[in-house]
């Protein structure tokens, strides 16, 4: 028998408090149970090996409750300093990387054959089991060459069109390859190289590629890993809750901007598409998902209709 509980033995307050982080844990398991989630992991939200780690055993513990966790990582810097470690010059426009046969080639080999493999490497350190693909397999994320963008000429100021070269725009998404994995237990990481129907190779901005995966799957939740705690008011404060109606007003007086612009679009586009709500977070907080998930509160910035 066991021994009857007295003070010597009863836990103590710490302790108990871990019990009561899982029972306030509960409902949310029960809710998001074989439901389907996409993360978006942004090159900057990539920086420490720590940080890694506590990203790699979230995207685990998920796919342990019964979430359907799909990754699709960006690698914006890093590429960048594998292009200036071949002197290779790079531009942007709009945000988007301008990008040549050579750069496609480069973003390719950093994308999906060295970051990829390595947060397949993370989730498997943390007990995981991840595949590592692109949306060039299966026919996973076909592409068209995106239209060019208006400029101004850096000496006249006259505007003029700027060909972005092989950067893809998502036309179709054949989730199969993604059921296929989630079916067997997989979680599937996804480099955001797309293809065309060509055979084409394309470079696909990360946030874009993400958040078409999302609105195919009709994603329960897209997160949106930066660096940055959320989207942030004039004051700096956190704005946690945004409609597509709110943004638009934030765009337009300014407090949105830079790179906030096209992550917030794409936010709106996907719950506008069917996902259920988007949640910009700051990638660098410890166990940020879990944080998101599973307690009240919650963190970061979510965007629904
Ligand atoms: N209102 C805002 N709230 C938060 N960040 C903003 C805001 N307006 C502009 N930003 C900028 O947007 C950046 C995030 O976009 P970006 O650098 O493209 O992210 P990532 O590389 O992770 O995709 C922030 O670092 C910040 O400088
Ligand atoms: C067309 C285009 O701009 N592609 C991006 C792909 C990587 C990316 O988007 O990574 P982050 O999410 O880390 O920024 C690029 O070449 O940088």
């Amino acid at each position: 028998m066991r021994p009857r509980m007295t003070d010597r033995y009863a836990p103590d307050a710490a302790l108990l408090a871990k019990a009561e982080t899982l029972t306030e844990a509960l409902p949310y398991m029960q809710r998001y149970a074989g439901e389907t989630f996409v993360v978006k992991y942004g090159g900057h939200a990539m920086g420490d090996p720590e940080a890694a780690r506590d990203f790699a055993e979230d995207v685990v513990l998920m796919k342990m409750v019964g979430i359907n966790v799909i990754v699709v990582h960006g690698g914006g810097p890093q590429i960048g300093a594998m292009l200036r470690k071949l002197g290779v010059e790079s531009k942007f426009v709009n945000g988007l990387r301008v990008t040549d046969r050579e750069t496609a080639q480069i973003a390719e080999m950093v994308l999906a054959g060295s970051i990829n493999k390595e947060i397949v490497g993370w989730i498997a350190g943390a007990g995981g089991r991840a595949v590592g693909i692109s949306g060039k397999d299966a026919g996973l994320v076909i592409c068209e060459k995106v239209g060019g963008r208006r400029e101004p000429d850096p000496n006249s100021g006259i505007e003029r069109n700027v060909d972005l070269g092989f950067v893809g725009d998502p036309v179709k998404v054949d989730r199969r390859i993604l059921d296929s994995l989630s079916a067997d237990n997989i979680i599937p990481v996804v480099a955001p190289v797309g293809i065309g129907v060509d055979g084409e190779t394309y470079n696909v901005n990360a946030d874009t590629m993400a958040g078409a995966i999302a609105a195919e799957l009709k994603a329960k939740r897209f997160f949106l890993l930066t660096d940055v705690p959320g989207v942030l008011s004039k004051d700096k404060d956190l704005l946690s809750d945004l409609d597509p109606a709110r943004i638009g007003a934030l765009v337009s007086d300014g407090t949105i901007s830079g790179g906030m612009i096209p992550k917030v679009e794409t936010c709106v586009n996907a719950v506008e598409k069917g996902v259920d709500a988007a949640v910009i977070l700051d990638g660098r907080v410890p166990h940020v998902m879990l944080l998101e998930i599973f307690t009240k509160q919650g963190a970061g910035t979510l965007v629904h209709l």
